[in-house]
């Protein structure tokens, strides 16, 4: 669904994205998981146009997405930081956002929306309240149903239960394994190691840029010897780069040929 070919990105000298290439497929959930400043919301916003390569491909559906921007209709993203304008209600920023999209979709076209997450939040009781009023959990859940509600084929989310409340993000979670379920592609970041083991089945493992491995994360668990995605990558770090890709990538090659196990550390 997504073929992210030799990606290359830096910011004057620092290489953020280091020849980066992965295949994404419809029905998969992945981890992206990396040490801080590891390229992980530079990746993500490549994927969504919002940051420039400085080489490198990324195709959407077998298209190029330098071609056209429509491609981002099927891409549902809930940022790390949602940036409101500060005077809009909640109200007027959903009203914005579905106007925009009937507009590029055409006015006669109906929208299929999915507003589910917001009656869960129980947001409609906070439209008439401004953004800048609103605590950093509640622009969350702002950022959350926004992305979720046009039910787009892919869902991409930069840490989605940071700042949110228990009940709130059990209420998010329950909500990304249902989207899971209908065979969506879902790509999550999160620090938060137990959110990602009980969310996705695979792991992509970034380091200065680079992709260490992508594995499913049974397979990782297997390797290991761990039950819990946590301390199965805690594992690997502890064991150094290359011995840990060569063992994922021997394992993971025989069982599974649907995804790729790349490193650059091949070269
Ligand atoms: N616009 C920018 N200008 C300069 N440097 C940037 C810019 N955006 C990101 N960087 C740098 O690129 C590196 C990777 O940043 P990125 O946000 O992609 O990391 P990350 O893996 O998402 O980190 P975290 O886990 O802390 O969210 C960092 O060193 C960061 O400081």
């Amino acid at each position: 669904m997504i073929t992210v070919t030799n990606l290359q990105k830096s910011y004057g000298r620092l290489k953020v994205l280091d020849n980066l290439s992965v295949q994404l497929n419809a029905g998969q959930a992945v981890s992206l998981i990396g040490p801080n400043g590891s390229g992980k919301t530079t990746f993500i916003k490549s994927i969504l146009g919002m940051v420039m390569p400085d080489g490198g491909e990324i195709s959407f559906l077998g298209e190029p997405i330098h071609n056209g921007w429509q491609y981002r209709q099927q891409i549902g993203y809930m940022p790390q930081i949602g940036r409101y304008p500060d005077t809009m209600k909640i109200r007027q920023v959903f009203d914005m956002i579905k106007d925009l999209r009937q507009s590029t979709q055409g006015k006669n076209s109906l929208l299929q929306l999915d507003e589910e997450l917001i009656e869960a939040f129980e947001l409609s009781k906070l439209y008439d309240k401004t953004m800048r009023s609103l605590s950093g959990g509640t622009r969350q859940k702002v950022s959350a149903c926004l992305a979720f509600l046009f039910n787009p084929k892919v869902l991409i989310m930069d840490e989605p239960t940071a700042g949110l409340d228990p009940l709130a993000a059990e209420l998010l979670k329950a909500k990304i394994l249902r989207e899971k379920a209908k065979g969506k592609l879902i790509l999550i970041t999160s620090h938060v190691m137990s959110d990602l083991d009980e969310l996705t089945t695979a792991v992509m493992y970034l380091q200065d840029g680079q992709l260490q491995f992508f594995t499913d994360v049974d397979r990782l668990k297997a390797d290991t010897g761990e039950e819990k995605l946590g301390r199965a990558i805690a594992r690997v770090m502890s064991r150094g780069k290359l011995s840990a890709y060569e063992r994922l990538s021997e394992s993971f090659a025989v069982t599974n040929t649907h995804s790729i196990v790349q490193s650059s550390n091949q070269k």
